[in-house]
């Protein structure tokens, strides 16, 4: 089989015939270049001629979301620069996700000691970072491991870029973020509307599933999903569909990723200054007596500018917002106390 660095010199073969003669010797210098240079060098490389856009950090990039969502965030026309974290094999993500020609200049950073300087600058940083579930655990199971992880990159949030937005993939979600928010409290720096827990699977799912009932395409269905991310708390607001109508295993990795990009863009757009940009989120909220819970939120400059009420609810719902609310109280405490202990 060809290795990557005789791939590399056919390629470079192939180029200098089909380029003019000036270019030939650019050609040959630039694969040379590449072939002999670390990973950070390459991407250094094309950072000279990097698009303008927004610097995005992903926590766990190697993993089963990592990596489609990094390759996902590549494709963004919204980053200009993707640096992708993780405590094992980021530098080979890194080095394939870098040789797509997207014009975002993509860096790799493996473990604990580059954990800051894959942080410095950051505008977005997306967090699939920590253990998924297996067969017949429950998502709280993982806090015993998830809590930990999750809070150290969060420290490490607060210390290098405390301006950022954070998008907390991992589970338990419904104390991950409250775990999260008590790390930034802690630091001085907490900004309520710069963390938001990603429940955007949770409305893909409903989309998906809704659409297929009605016959529909999924992408002109608008299901919210309110609550929280754990069994009893997702609980989707089937009474406001848009539009109106009458009737009615392992862990998602590839769903997950498309459902992290279509929120991360959403956020970006919002840093933007787009006007109307509006999704789901688990936040800090006053919406109920719970510090946090998912609702629709208009995104902005500043993260989460708006948290939008519930709506009218039918019977249905009500009684599963009760049993949401229960379950997610002692969720949010449980992340709390973590950091409180
Ligand atoms: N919010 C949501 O809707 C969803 C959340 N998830 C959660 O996302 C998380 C990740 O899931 P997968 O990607 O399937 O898991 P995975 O095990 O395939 O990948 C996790 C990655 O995190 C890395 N990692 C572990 N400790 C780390 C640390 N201290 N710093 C940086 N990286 C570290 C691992 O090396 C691995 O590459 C799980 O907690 C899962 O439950 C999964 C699906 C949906
Ligand atoms: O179920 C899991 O463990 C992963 C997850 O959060 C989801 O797929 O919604």
């Amino acid at each position: 089989m060809e290795s990557s660095a005789e791939a590399t010199q056919r390629i470079a073969r192939i180029s200098a015939h089909l380029l003019p003669p000036n270019f030939q010797v650019l050609s040959f210098h630039l694969f040379s270049i590449m072939e002999g240079s670390s990973i950070l060098r390459r991407a250094d490389c094309r950072a000279k001629g990097g698009a303008p856009g927004f610097k995005v950090a992903i926590l766990g990039a190697a993993g089963g979301i990592g990596q489609p969502l990094a390759m996902l965030m590549k494709m963004n026309p919204l980053v200009s620069v993707l640096h992708l974290y993780d405590v094992v094999n980021a530098p080979g993500v890194t080095a394939d996700i870098s040789h797509m020609d997207t014009g975002a200049v993509v860096r790799g950073f493996l473990g604990q000691p580059q954990l800051e300087n894959a942080l410095t600058g950051m505008d977005l940083v997306i967090i699939p970072a920590g253990v998924p579930r297996k067969p017949g655990m429950t998502r709280d199971d993982l806090f015993n491991i998830n809590a930990g992880i999750v809070r150290t990159l969060c420290e490490g949030i607060a210390k290098c870029c405390p301006k950022a937005i954070v998008n907390l993939i991992s589970n338990p979600v419904n104390s991950t973020v409250p775990i999260a928010a008590e790390v930034f409290k802690k630091a001085g720096m907490y900004d309520p509307k710069r963390l938001l827990g990603v429940t955007t699977l949770d409305v893909v799912r409903a989309n998906t599933f809704v659409a297929e009932v009605l016959g529909l395409d999924p992408r002109q269905v608008d299901v919210p999903v309110v609550g929280g991310h754990a069994g009893v708390t997702i609980l989707p607001l089937l009474s406001q569909v848009k539009p109106p109508c009458k009737s009615w295993t392992g862990s998602a990795t590839l769903s997950m990723a498309y459902a992290a990009v279509k929120f991360a863009d959403a956020c970006l757009r919002g840093l933007r200054g787009d006007a109307g940009v509006v999704e789901c989120a688990f936040v800090a909220s006053e919406v109920t007596e719970l510090p946090f819970f998912a609702t629709k939120v208009r995104l902005g400059r500043n993260g989460a500018e708006e948290v939008y009420q519930l709506g009218p609810l039918n019977e249905y719902e009500r009684i599963g917002l009760e049993k949401a609310k229960k379950e997610l109280e002692a969720s949010i405490q449980k992340g709390v106390s973590f950091i409180r202990k």
